[in-house]
């Protein structure tokens, strides 16, 4: 029974409540309340004017109110579908294609997630004949777009002849998680079949496929950059992310579509720049996993930058801050042996041949020659730290990534670049007696060469890169760098696929 209770005298209500009570069963040991008490509780002009304000509201309609359907069907329209969106702000969620023999408008693609596809009534495959009333015979491509894109459609009537075909067995991606390894702007790509659906990417981000079945482009969702994104609660939020002012948050878990493997090749070798591959050899995308710190694996500390950022100091202070924990790796060297030096303490002392055999074995992760002797650090001496438990801190050359960053070692690259040129001056200057007497101490070229560097490191080698620090105060930095070691230690964090396969063999 339903009663407008607020329009009946508190004697009704106690008389009908009085009958409800009696059905109470109190044998349960329910609170019960006595009539009146509900009778005061119900009569309470707040309750009342709740009663009022439910009565009001239950006697409207708030279904969603479409447009009558526009369309007259004729008897041979039994194939075609019409179709009635409430889409909203957001855009359709779908692109289209022009069958240029026919002049016919298909959808292409449904955009997962998108306000098509929630509506489950457009399916890839259907040709558009009219849309809000308006046909799209003889319509230019562009005068669809804009038909579809018009800022007042808050709803859209669609007629549709459906897709004859619906595609089963749709491939799923082979790739579900990427790292991308190079910059991507949809400015620079002519070949875009839908630039308004395209999602931009840089060099670092991680990219979730979700979409795979056309050959050339893919649904993928940004889920942030660096590899400790998506893993994070704000506390916890990157410095990777925090400073890469370039990358718009808003695009974040947006789906859009990036070109494929292929496309991106063919794109990088047409535009030849503007779409940079870090090098011919570097896929455009690397399939990433996560990877749980419970495991408890030992993950080299590799210190990237320029020379002269101070990548020696932060290791420094690392191992003195935490000795038993974080310890350098020894060198190999040709020299003779100095009386106090200590053979694998400072150095481990090898012969020319030897080492030359080495490194035609390709087993040193970098080596050199100074005054006319050979240094190096052979890959053994890393493995041997980390067998003690230990993890090895690393200041590597740049070129010695492609060595250390493999399913062995695992390590964490962190970048450390300079600040901007006045902190850069203003921070050195301070230490500049301190520098002189280590013979480092730096002119203005010196500075601007630091930072050319370090942009040629972000260009060459960004994809490569965990996180980094900006080393412009000294104590500041080294926090950083402990902050940044404590998150890997504790959330899990994007690796390449293989390194999760070859650990649980
Ligand atoms: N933030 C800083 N403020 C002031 N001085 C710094 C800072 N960081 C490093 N330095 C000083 O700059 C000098 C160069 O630093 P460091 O040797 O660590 O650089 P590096 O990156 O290891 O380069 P290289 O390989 O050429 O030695 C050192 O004397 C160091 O103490």
């Amino acid at each position: 029974m339903n009663l407008n209770i607020s329009k009946l005298s508190p004697k009704k209500i106690k008389g009908n409540l009085h009958d409800l009570s009696t059905t109470w069963d109190k044998s349960t040991g329910a609170k019960t309340f006595s009539s009146q008490q509900l009778t005061n509780l119900l009569t309470n002009p707040i309750i009342q004017g709740l009663f009022a304000a439910y009565d009001e509201i239950v006697s409207h309609e708030f279904d969603d109110t479409l447009p009558e359907i526009p369309f007259e069907l004729d008897d041979d329209d039994i194939a075609v579908r019409i179709v009635h969106l409430v889409k909203g702000n957001e855009p359709l969620g779908a692109t289209i294609k022009f069958d240029h023999s026919t002049g016919a408008v298909v959808i292409a693609r449904i955009i997962a997630g998108g306000a098509a596809e929630r509506s489950g009534c457009i399916e890839v495959g259907d040709q558009l004949l009219e849309v809000n009333g308006v046909s799209l015979l003889h319509k230019q491509p562009a005068e669809v777009v804009q038909l579809l894109s018009a800022p007042e459609n808050e709803t859209i009537s669609f007629k549709l002849i459906p897709a004859k075909h619906v595609v089963e067995n749709k491939p799923q991606p082979t790739l579900h998680y990427v790292r991308c390894m190079l910059d991507y702007s949809i400015k620079n790509d002519p070949m875009h079949p839908c630039p308004e659906a395209a999602l931009d990417f840089k060099k670092g981000d991680i990219l979730e496929f979700l979409v795979c079945d056309d050959p050339n482009f893919f649904q993928a969702k940004r889920l942030g950059h660096g590899s400790l994104c998506d893993m994070r609660n704000d506390e916890n939020e990157s410095s990777l992310d925090k400073d890469e002012e370039t990358i718009n948050e808003s695009v974040i878990n947006r789906v859009g579509l990036v070109p494929c493997v292929s496309f991106l090749r063919k794109l990088a070798t047409d535009m030849n720049s503007d779409i940079n591959m870090a090098s011919s050899s570097t896929e455009p995308y690397e399939a990433v996993e996560k990877l749980d710190p419970s495991n408890n694996v030992i993950r080299p500390i590799i210190l990237i930058g320029p020379p002269g950022v101070g990548r020696n100091e932060l290791k420094r202070r690392l191992i003195m801050y935490h000795p038993k924990k974080y310890a350098t790796i020894v060198p190999h060297t040709s020299r003779t042996r100095r009386p106090h030096e200590r053979d694998g303490i400072d150095y481990y002392f090898a012969s020319r041949n030897e080492m030359e055999k080495w490194i035609r074995e390709g087993r040193f992760v970098e080596f050199g020659e100074y005054n006319g002797n050979l240094y190096g650090t052979l890959d053994e001496a890393i493995s041997t730290v980390m067998e003690k438990g230990k993890i090895p801190v690393l200041n590597a050359h740049q070129l010695a990534l492609t060595m250390l960053r493999t399913t062995t070692f695992k390590p964490i690259i962190i970048f450390v670049e300079p600040p901007d040129l006045m902190t850069l001056k203003e921070t050195r200057v301070k230490m500049q007696a301190r520098l002189a007497l280590s013979g480092k101490e730096f002119t203005d070229a010196d500075f601007e060469k630091m930072i050319q560097q370090a942009e040629q490191l972000q260009k060459c080698y960004g994809h490569f890169f965990d996180d980094r620090i900006t080393n412009g105060n000294l104590d500041e930095a080294f926090k950083q760098l402990l902050m940044i070691i404590k998150k890997f230690e504790s959330l899990p964090s994007w690796v390449p696929k293989d390194w999760i396969e070859k650990s649980v063999e």
